[in-house]
Formats: structure tokens, C-alpha cells, sequence
């Protein structure tokens, strides 16, 4: 239950938080916040005698965090987040700032500066509502706070304040402490809200979402305007967010009804079109016609455009128009061999839905278009979407009789014999899909942690090797071997790229389940446990978990990591498909990793097609 109605405000929106720090992650999920963390790559090298006050360079750190990782999400995978959230903590005694410690004897010269003093946590909060225009370009709106908390240290003795820098913690912290920890040991006294100087200041944030989402009310907002047709205008206030939207009491209002769609938040239905009320003294009457929620008519239309990609893809327009500059629908009906027509209404279609543009009647590929869509491109998807006409689409054509069933009887429903699923020819179209979709996440993947002390890597069910090429790119003291079961092995060569360093990879064949895995210090497991079955998924971790040197090894896992709420919803339309297996929240996964020896479980939300999870034994 969500105790802050602002947060619900946030809910079916993409939120991202631009902040690796755990501590703001804390503060936010547990207020029931649904959000993706996108580390910021924005150095914090801002010029601070360009500020006049400390406040303003936090801020300003705080805004070009969020920048950073808003442009860096629209311009990398066309996925545009709603919003994006920027922080930075700095801590200031007499005017002087204190970032992060650089090292021991830096943690030792603040944390001394600060004994005996009072100083102040200043957190910088840029909040970026994101919108990608109909050109592509990325528009922001960028509403920034800070909040201001007095923090008082006790007399520090030399021990005490070597002890805590000896315990690591002051490293990584603004002002080299940590309040919520071993450092609040040092704090006598504290003005103004703690969870600021813990790192995020919640207070402040939830009442600057209810400036957002909840105007102040004008003197003006409850009026009635006696025109043809008498309407009013009202803003809700808080109170009505908690109230059942089915209540047949509520009052209709066209604008309300309106942001409601906009915002996927339950709005009224036709059912209450003829519904009339008394708000604040004031008595509503209908107001003209109900619209049909802009997220129903999407879901509604869902399927043509799909199919519209699908069919773009599948007669390859997109490559016909590959260094072609723009054609007209005549000459590309020619090369697809399809009528004028229809080829026209389909490229027409294509520019509506963004993956074309038109100009004097010719077509050309869009950005987007030239980077995923072309078939030889390097980020090309065309085969997971060629995978999708031919056989996920069949498999949807049948979702109602396998929810009855209980199972995806795929085989019986596509019409397909063990041969097409287990011949040559599938085989390579199963590598060429798991190839493309691989490529767009791998750097996410292999950069989600530090691995660098890891020599020596195995990829279990590694298929084409495309983790491992990045991790050998990113690593380069790395030795990958790429294990897979041998009709996948005999195919890899036709993957391999140009230029890689492939002496550093080996691929070797084996079954995961029966075979002893080969040595490693790092084992990897991308996509393989969300589709085992509770017995094989134990088995294999537990021979993962004893082939694991406590201290030394470690395991990657790459999945969709669902949010605690279950409700991503990419991966629950693809749960919808799985005959076997399932996904997991974060939690799940922790508890699965513990029960198998992983001790230390770390996780990271990528914000791509795939999460990663390091587990360790300690
Ligand atoms: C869904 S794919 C994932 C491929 C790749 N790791 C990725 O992240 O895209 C599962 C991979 O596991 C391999 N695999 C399945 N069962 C296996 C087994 N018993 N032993 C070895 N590899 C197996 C499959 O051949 C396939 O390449």
C-alpha cells in the first residue's frame, strides 16, 4: 500500500533514478516507488566557484545527473523514460564543500575538520520530465529543489576517528561519514530532516510531486460558467486519489477525465457519463462526451502496428531503402514485388508510426529505422522481429485456449512437429535472434559490476559468444569460455565478429545439467534460469554454487529482474508465452541465490532488455 498518495501519481509512469547510491534506492523503494536505477555518467567536476552559494552546485550536479542519463536512455534504445531523478549530497563547513574522500588521509581531514562542529548536508534534486518529440528530439522539463539539514559532530578523539575510517565506510559518503551507520556514532545532534542527509530528502521530494501533480487550487477553480452548457472546472483535491474510481458517486469531469487518460490512471466510463454531484458547494452536470482512454485505444490498436513492423520487415522496405536515399512508393512496391497500392498504405502506415518519413512522396528510413530495422545493420533486430511474425505471433493467436489448458502446448498449437523445432533450420534462426537481442545488452550486462578481478569467465549456455566478445573488449585480461550444447557450439563460427581478440575465448560443448562445468572464477547465466523448471534450476546452481571458491568466484546472471510488485510489464507478456520456468522479483532471486550458498547478492537494473545480478559466497 502506497502511504504517500503523490508516489501513486508515479505509478504506470517510467521513473528512473540517475544514482547508484543504495541509500537513495532504499529511501525511495520503500516509500513504494516502482523505479529503474540508471547510474549518471556526469562527472562531478562542476567549476564550485562558479556557485554563489554550495546549494546551487549541488543542484546543478543533481539536474546534469539526470540530463546525462535522460539523453543517454533516448538517444541509446529510443526507450525515453517519463521521468528521470537526479541527487547529489554535499556536505559545506564554513562555506568550504566536502564531496567524497579521495582517500584515508582525505576521510582523516574532514572527518577532523568537522569534530566538534556544526556543518551542513545540503542534497541537490532535479526531478526531469522527459517527452520525445514527434522529431525524435528529447524535450525536458526540469524541476530542481534542494533541502538543507544541520548536523552537529561530538569531540572526535584520534582513535575513534581512525577506527571509522580503518571500517571503509567514510570512502564512498559526502563528507567522508554516513549517518544511518557506524558514522552516526560521531553525530551529537541533528536540525532538519535526517533522510536528507542520509542522501535523499523525502519530505521535500513527495511535497514537490504534489506541487506537480496537485496545482495549488486558483480562486478560480471552482467556478461555474453559465454558457449554452454549464460546466465546471476542478482540480481533485489529495483526498480523492485514495477513493475507489468506480464509485458511482464521483462526479464526471471532462478535464479530469481527459488527464486521467493521458496519465493511465482510472478514469470514468461511460457509466458515469449521466453521473451528477455536488463538489464543494458547487453542482456539476455532464459535460459532453467521454473519451476512450488514449492506453485502451493503444492497447486496442496494439497489434496493427505490430504487424505493420512485421510485415515493413518481413517484404524488407527497410533494406530496399538501405543507401537509397528516398524512393517513392512506386518504385519500392517494384523492388518487394507487391502492388502500388497496398505498398502504400504499408509505407504510409510506416511514417505514422514513426519508422519511415515522407517527403515530395518519397519515403526514406528514419534514424531509428536505419539503426535497428536495417537487416545488416550492427544493432539490427530484424531477426527477433522476423522470429515474432513467424512464430511468437502464432504462438499469441492461441494465448486463450493455453490459459484454459494451462500450458503452452506451442508445438500442437503452431501446427509444428519436433522437427521444426529441433532442426538445423531452427537452430540457426533460434542463434541468429538470441545473437541480435544479445548485442543491443551485452555492454549493459558486462558493465553492470566491476569484474575486473575476475581472470578467468564461463559463459554457461553462452549460444553465439556475444557476452563474451564484451567481456574480453571490456576486460582485457579475461579469458572466456563459452560453454553451450554441441549443435549449438558447431554454429557459433558464422557469429563471430571481425575484430575481436577471439584467442582470448574458447567455446566449448557440454550439457550444463549432466556435464562437469568447465573451471572459472566468474560463471555467467544469461537467460537460461527464468526458462528452467524448479528441479533442473536447483540442480544447476547447486553444481554452479560447488564449483564457487568462497571469496574468490562469483556468479552474473542476467535477467529481467521483476520489480517487487510484479507488474513489468515486458516481462509479464513474455511469462504469458513460457510453457516452463518463470520470472522473479529481486527478492526471489536473493532468496533463490541464498538457499544455494550466495550470501552476497548484489543487483542492478540496467534499464535495458536485461538486469544483472552478481552473487558471491563469501
Ligand atoms: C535462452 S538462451 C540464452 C542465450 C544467451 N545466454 C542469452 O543471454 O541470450 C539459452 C541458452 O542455453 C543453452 N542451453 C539450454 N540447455 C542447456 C544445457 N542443458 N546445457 C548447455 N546449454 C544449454 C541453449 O542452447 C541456449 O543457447
Amino acid at each position: 500500500m502506497l502511504l504517500n498518495p503523490v508516489i501513486s501519481k508515479l505509478a504506470g509512469k517510467r521513473v528512473v533514478l540517475a544514482s547508484a547510491s543504495p541509500r537513495r534506492q532504499d529511501i525511495l523503494s520503500n516509500v513504494g516507488l516502482r523505479f529503474e536505477v540508471v547510474p549518471s555518467w556526469f562527472k562531478e567536476t562542476l567549476d564550485k566557484s562558479l556557485f554563489s552559494a554550495p546549494q546551487e552546485y549541488a543542484v546543478e550536479t543533481a539536474k546534469q545527473k539526470a540530463l546525462e542519463v535522460a539523453r543517454r536512455m533516448h538517444m541509446k534504445h529510443l526507450k525515453t523514460p517519463d521521468i528521470v531523478i537526479g541527487a547529489d549530497t554535499i556536505v559545506t563547513l564554513e562555506d568550504a564543500i566536502l564531496e567524497k574522500p579521495l582517500d584515508k588521509q582525505d576521510a582523516y581531514n574532514m572527518l577532523s575538520r568537522l569534530s566538534g562542529k556544526e556543518h551542513s548536508v545540503f542534497t541537490g534534486v532535479a526531478i526531469v520530465h522527459c517527452k520525445s518529440q514527434e522529431d525524435n528530439q528529447l524535450d525536458t522539463d526540469v524541476i530542481d529543489f534542494y533541502e538543507e539539514t544541520k548536523v552537529k559532530f561530538a569531540d572526535l578523539s584520534e582513535d575513534l576517528l581512525w577506527e571509522y575510517i580503518d571500517s571503509g565506510e567514510p570512502m564512498d559518503k559526502a563528507g567522508g561519514y554516513g549517518i544511518q551507520s557506524l558514522g552516526g556514532m560521531l553525530v551529537e545532534s541533528v536540525h532538519g530532516d535526517f533522510l536528507n542527509v542520509v542522501g535523499f530528502p523525502l519530505n521535500h521530494f513527495c511535497k514537490k510531486l504534489a506541487e506537480i501533480y496537485y496545482p495549488p487550487s486558483k480562486q478560480s477553480i471552482h467556478r461555474v460558467k453559465h454558457d449554452s452548457i454549464p460546466y465546471v472546472e476542478s482540480f481533485e483535491d489529495l483526498s480523492d486519489v485514495e477513493k475507489d474510481c468506480s464509485s458511482p458517486s464521483k462526479t464526471y469531469d471532462k478535464k479530469k477525465a481527459k488527464s486521467d487518460s493521458d496519465s493511465n490512471t482510472c478514469s470514468p466510463g461511460p457509466s458515469t457519463k449521466h453521473a451528477t454531484g455536488i463538489q464543494n458547494g458547487v453542482e456539476e452536470k455532464p459535460s459532453g462526451t467521454v473519451h476512450l482512454p488514449s492506453k485502451l485505444i493503444e492497447l486496442m490498436d496494439g497489434f496493427k502496428a505490430s504487424k505493420t513492423l512485421f510485415a515493413a520487415s518481413k517484404l524488407k522496405v527497410f533494406d530496399k531503402l538501405k543507401d537509397k536515399g528516398a524512393l517513392k512508393a512506386m518504385d519500392i512496391a517494384d523492388k518487394i514485388n507487391a502492388s502500388v497500392h497496398g505498398t502504400e498504405r504499408l509505407l504510409d502506415a510506416c511514417v505514422a508510426l514513426g519508422l519511415l518519413e515522407k517527403t515530395h512522396q518519397a519515403y526514406s528510413n528514419t534514424e531509428l529505422a536505419k539503426t535497428f530495422l536495417v537487416s545488416d545493420a550492427e544493432f539490427s533486430v530484424h531477426d527477433f522481429i522476423i522470429h515474432s511474425n513467424d512464430h511468437m505471433w502464432t504462438h499469441f493467436t492461441h494465448l486463450e485456449s493455453a490459459v484454459v489448458e494451462g500450458t503452452y502446448s506451442h508445438h500442437k498449437a503452431c501446427g509444428r512437429t519436433a522437427e521444426h523445432v529441433h532442426g538445423p533450420e531452427f537452430k540457426e534462426r533460434f542463434m541468429r535472434v538470441i545473437h541480435c537481442m544479445l548485442k543491443i545488452t551485452a555492454q549493459d550486462i558486462v558493465t553492470a559490476f566491476d569484474l575486473s578481478k575476475y581472470g578467468t569467465a564461463c559463459d554457461l549456455g553462452g549460444c553465439t559468444g556475444t557476452l563474451a566478445h564484451e567481456l574480453t573488449w571490456t576486460y582485457p585480461e579475461m579469458q572466456v569460455c563459452v560453454f553451450d550444447l554441441p549443435e549449438i557450439i558447431q554454429n557459433v563460427s558464422k557469429f563471430q565478429p571481425e575484430k575481436s581478440d577471439s584467442s582470448r575465448i574458447i567455446f566449448t560443448s557440454g550439457n550444463f545439467l549432466d556435464d562437469a562445468l568447465p573451471k572459472a572464477n566468474l560463471y555467467i547465466l544469461s537467460r537460461v534460469l527464468h526458462d528452467l523448471p524448479e528441479d533442473k534450476l536447483h540442480h544447476l546452481l547447486r553444481k554452479v554454487s560447488e564449483a564457487c571458491n568462497p571469496g574468490i568466484s562469483a556468479l552474473l546472471i542476467a535477467e529481467i529482474v521483476l520489480d517487487e510488485e510484479k507488474k513489468e510489464p515486458r516481462a509479464l507478456l513474455q511469462s504469458i508465452s513460457m510453457s516452463e520456468g518463470k520470472q522473479r522479483s529481486g527478492t526471489e532471486y536473493k532468496k533463490l541465490l541464498e538457499k544455494h550458498g550466495f550470501n552476497s547478492v548484489q543487483i542492478r537494473y540496467t534499464g535495458n532488455l536485461l538486469d544483472a545480478i552478481l552473487a558471491v559466497k563469501r
